[in-house]
């Protein structure tokens, strides 16, 4: 049985190695960058004790981050890469990543509902810390409730239990829609009512009950902060209720129109990626377990009408219109469900969340990189492609 050490991996430059136990696992590693970490920390957990990447160099944690191929995971790999060196973080998801993404770092295929195939992950990777985003969005769990309840709790369970077991620091993403329609919708604080009605909500009020279960009764280094939507204009939105916030931006450019799945004052806390990226590598990083597992993190709460009149600001020509009322998206009740705005007070307070994207900043960068895609895909195109003809018709 072939046994990845460290050596291995840092004098690998481009091969493939399979793990016989693991089917589907193929590591594949490339490009052994050396690590050009832009910001040490100082790793006074206990997991990271064994974890020495040299005698003498600063000891970087070693990071698993599941469902890396995600619009969150592929940033903050990215990120967390920067920081601590390529092979300090093994992204990983069900999907085969491209060329580019699997030729930056080690890139481990995995289902995170296949608990021996992870145990051995970290086992062999000597992994510190796991950021775990494998999930199913909540409107693709509304569609597919029994691949919800599966991949979003069994999941958890699994990564949580390999936590007790190994002393790992987890990072597990909760969200807004952990509360429900009982919920006090403005200003809504860490501590309230919670009675989610999706299915989504139910495994995330889950994920957050189990986290706290597994620090307080085993001391796992759970950690956790209540996302609100989230923007980025690199890589797409896995299927969510808020996703209408993204998709706007690229119908705005391509076509001048966009038809929102959500009524025109449905007000739902966002925040652009990067600030999502910082607050959690913030929140993972802090030296020390804080009072609460879990945090509300916002930026700025808007509806699409408001939305719709940022970006005319920049595109004075785009229009919006809207489901008809009569018969509403499904995703309407998902969202009427959601705090409209969050108190985020408890994570400024306790480790200093603070975010640098409000609506107008975010708006003119969204376009501003969307509209830089479209040039680049004109320029790739030939002049007579049909897809070519089509945009610009468009
Ligand atoms: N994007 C948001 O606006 C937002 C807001 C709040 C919370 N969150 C949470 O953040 C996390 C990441 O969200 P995202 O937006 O990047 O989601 P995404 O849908 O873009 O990515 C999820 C990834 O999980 C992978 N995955 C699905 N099933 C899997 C399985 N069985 N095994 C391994 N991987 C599997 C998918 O292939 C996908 O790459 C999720 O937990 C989500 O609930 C996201
Ligand atoms: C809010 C968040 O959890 C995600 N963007 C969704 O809509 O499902």
């Amino acid at each position: 049985m072939l046994k990845l050490t460290t050596t291995s991996m840092l004098t690998s430059s481009t091969r493939i190695l399979r793990q016989p136990l693991a089917r589907a696992t193929t590591i594949a590693l490339s490009r052994y960058n050396a690590a050009t970490a832009t910001r040490l920390f100082s790793i006074s957990s206990s997991a990271n004790v064994a974890n020495t990447n040299t005698p003498t160099a600063p000891r970087h944690p070693r990071v698993l981050v599941t469902g890396s191929l995600g619009q969150l995971g592929s940033g903050l790999v990215k990120e967390l890469r920067q920081m601590y060196g390529n092979e300090n973080v093994v992204a990983s998801d069900i999907r085969k990543p491209s060329d580019e993404f699997a030729a930056n770092g080690p890139f481990v295929c995995a289902d995170v509902l296949n608990y021996s195939l992870l145990d051995r992950i970290v086992a062999d990777w000597r992994i510190d810390w796991i950021v775990h985003y494998s999930a199913l969005l909540s409107a693709v769990a509304e569609k597919n409730p029994a691949l919800a309840l599966s991949v979003n709790m069994t999941g958890v369970q699994n990564v949580l239990e390999l936590a007790k077991i190994h002393r790992l620091r987890i990072f597990v993403p909760s969200t807004i829609g952990a509360f429900g329609p009982s919920t006090p919708k403005y200003n809504t604080p860490d501590l309230t009512i919670m009675r989610p009605n999706t299915i989504y909500g139910i495994t995330k009020l889950h994920t957050e009950l189990l986290g706290e279960y597994y620090r307080e009764k085993f001391g796992v280094d759970f950690r956790s902060a209540r996302y609100p939507g989230v923007l980025s204009a690199d890589v797409p939105p896995g299927g969510g209720t808020t996703d209408y916030a993204v998709d706007i931006f690229h119908h705005a450019i391509r076509h001048g129109h966009y038809t929102c799945f959500l009524s025109k004052d449905t007000r739902l806390p966002m925040m652009y990626l990067d600030d999502c990226i910082r607050g959690t590598i913030d929140l993972l990083t802090y030296p020390t377990m804080l009072p609460q597992s879990v945090y509300n993190i916002t930026a700025v709460s808007f509806t699409p009408e408001e939305l719709a009149n940022e970006i005319r600001k920049h595109l004075p020509h785009f229009t919006m219109s809207y489901s008809d009322p009569a018969r509403p998206d499904f995703r309407q009740a998902i969202a009427d469900s959601w705090p409209a705005s969050l108190d985020d007070s408890m994570a400024r307070k306790d480790f200093g969340w603070k975010e640098e994207y409000g609506l107008e900043r975010m708006v003119k960068l969204m376009l501003d990189k969307i509209q830089a895609q479209v040039d680049a895909e004109k320029k790739s195109a030939p002049i007579d492609s049909p897809s070519t003809t089509a945009a610009v018709a468009a």
